[in-house]
C-alpha cells in the first residue's frame, strides 16, 4: 500500500482532496476522519496537520505527502518536491505600517510576528540581520496594531488581509509557494506505485489546463492551422470525404480556446470544436 499524507485544514485541504478525487481515489466523507483506505487503488490516506506532513514524510514514515512548498521550507525537513500540482499559490512577505520600516536593512532590531519562524529565521541568517522573531499561529496581521510585533511576515495572495489591516508589504518577496507532492530526499525515485500515483495527478493537470479541438481545413492552409494548434506530440490529421479539405484534432491551452476559434475560423477553418478532456495519461 501506498502511504500518503494529505492536508487535513486550512487553504490547502479542500483542493487536495478535490484534486485526488478527480484522479479516482476515494476521499474521506467526513473531517474527522484521519485514516482512510482505498484497497481498489492501493492507497492509504492520511489526513494530518499541512505544516506536520514534511515531517512525517521524511521521517519515513508515510511515503509521499501533498503539503505547501512554503510549509516544506518552513520545517526544514529532509524532502523533496516531486510535482507541483497548481493551487494554493501565494507569496511570503514582510509587511509593516507604512513608511515604519522600507527595508531589510530597517528590521535591525524590530521583533518580526510570523507562523513560519523557520523561512523568517533562515531569511535574517542570510541577510546578516539581528532581529527577534515571535510566533504567533494565525491572524498575524493583528499582531502590529496590538503590539505584539512591528513587523509580519505571512502568506499573501490577494493583499485583502493586509489591506483590511492597514499594512504594507516591503522588500523583495521572501518566497513563491503552491501546493507541491513531496517525498523523502533521495528516496526511490522509480518505485512503480508512487509514479502511478503522479502520473494520475498529471492527468489530472493536464485535464484541467488542456481541452480537445476538433477542425476542419483546406488542405493549403494546414501549415497555418498547425502553426495555431501544434497540439502536445504533432496533430492528428485525417483526410475527409471533400477532396482538398482536412480535419484536425489537437490538444490546446484552455485559456487560449477562444482565440485560437477565432484564428481558425479567419484562415478558413470551419466546424470548430472544442470539448473538455476528463482524465489523461501523457
Ligand atoms: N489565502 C491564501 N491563498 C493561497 N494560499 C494560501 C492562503 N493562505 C494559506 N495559503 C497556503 O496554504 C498553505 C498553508 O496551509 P495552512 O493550512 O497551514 O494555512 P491556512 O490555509 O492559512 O489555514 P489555517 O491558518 O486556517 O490553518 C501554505 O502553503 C500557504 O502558502
Ligand atoms: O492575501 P490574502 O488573499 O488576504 O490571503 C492571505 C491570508 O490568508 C491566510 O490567512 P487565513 O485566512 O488562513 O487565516 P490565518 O491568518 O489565521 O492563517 C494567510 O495567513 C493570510 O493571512
Ligand atoms: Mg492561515
Amino acid at each position: 500500500m501506498l502511504r500518503i499524507a494529505v492536508p487535513n485544514k486550512g487553504s490547502l485541504s479542500g483542493p487536495a482532496s478535490a484534486m485526488l478525487h478527480e484522479a479516482g481515489y476515494q476521499q474521506r466523507k467526513e473531517s474527522k476522519e484521519l485514516v482512510l483506505v482505498d484497497p481498489a487503488n492501493e492507497v492509504e490516506f492520511f489526513y494530518l496537520r499541512p505544516k506536520d506532513i514534511a515531517i512525517y514524510v521524511s521521517a519515513g514514515k508515510l511515503d509521499i505527502g501533498i503539503t505547501g512548498e512554503d510549509l516544506l521550507i518552513d520545517s526544514g525537513a529532509n524532502a523533496e518536491v516531486i510535482l507541483p500540482l497548481g493551487f494554493a499559490r501565494s507569496t511570503f512577505r514582510f509587511a509593516a505600517k507604512p513608511g515604519t520600516v522600507t527595508g531589510l536593512d530597517g528590521l535591525a532590531g524590530k521583533t518580526i510576528a510570523t507562523s513560519y519562524e523557520g523561512i523568517v529565521g533562515k531569511h535574517l541568517a542570510e541577510a546578516g540581520v539581528d532581529a527577534s522573531v515571535v510566533h504567533l499561529d494565525g491572524a498575524v496581521e493583528t499582531a502590529i496594531e496590538l503590539g505584539v510585533a512591528q513587523v509580519i511576515a505571512d502568506v499573501v495572495e490577494t493583499g485583502t488581509s493586509l489591506r483590511n489591516a492597514g499594512l504594507e508589504v516591503f522588500g523583495e518577496p521572501i518566497m513563491k509557494s503552491e501546493a507541491v507532492v513531496i517525498r523523502r530526499t533521495g528516496a526511490d525515485a522509480d518505485d512503480a506505485k508512487v509514479q502511478q500515483f503522479l502520473r494520475r495527478l498529471q492527468g489530472v493537470l493536464v485535464a484541467r489546463t488542456y481541452v480537445m479541438m476538433d477542425y476542419d481545413c483546406r488542405a493549403e492552409h494546414l501549415e497555418k492551422a498547425v502553426a495555431l494548434t501544434p497540439g502536445l506530440e504533432s496533430p492528428t490529421v485525417s483526410p475527409l470525404h471533400n477532396e482538398g479539405w482536412v480535419a484536425v484534432r489537437a490538444m490546446v491551452p484552455a485559456k487560449d480556446a477562444q482565440r485560437i476559434m477565432d484564428d481558425l475560423y479567419d484562415l478558413g477553418a470551419r466546424a470548430i470544436l472544442t470539448t473538455a478532456i476528463h482524465a489523461c495519461r501523457l
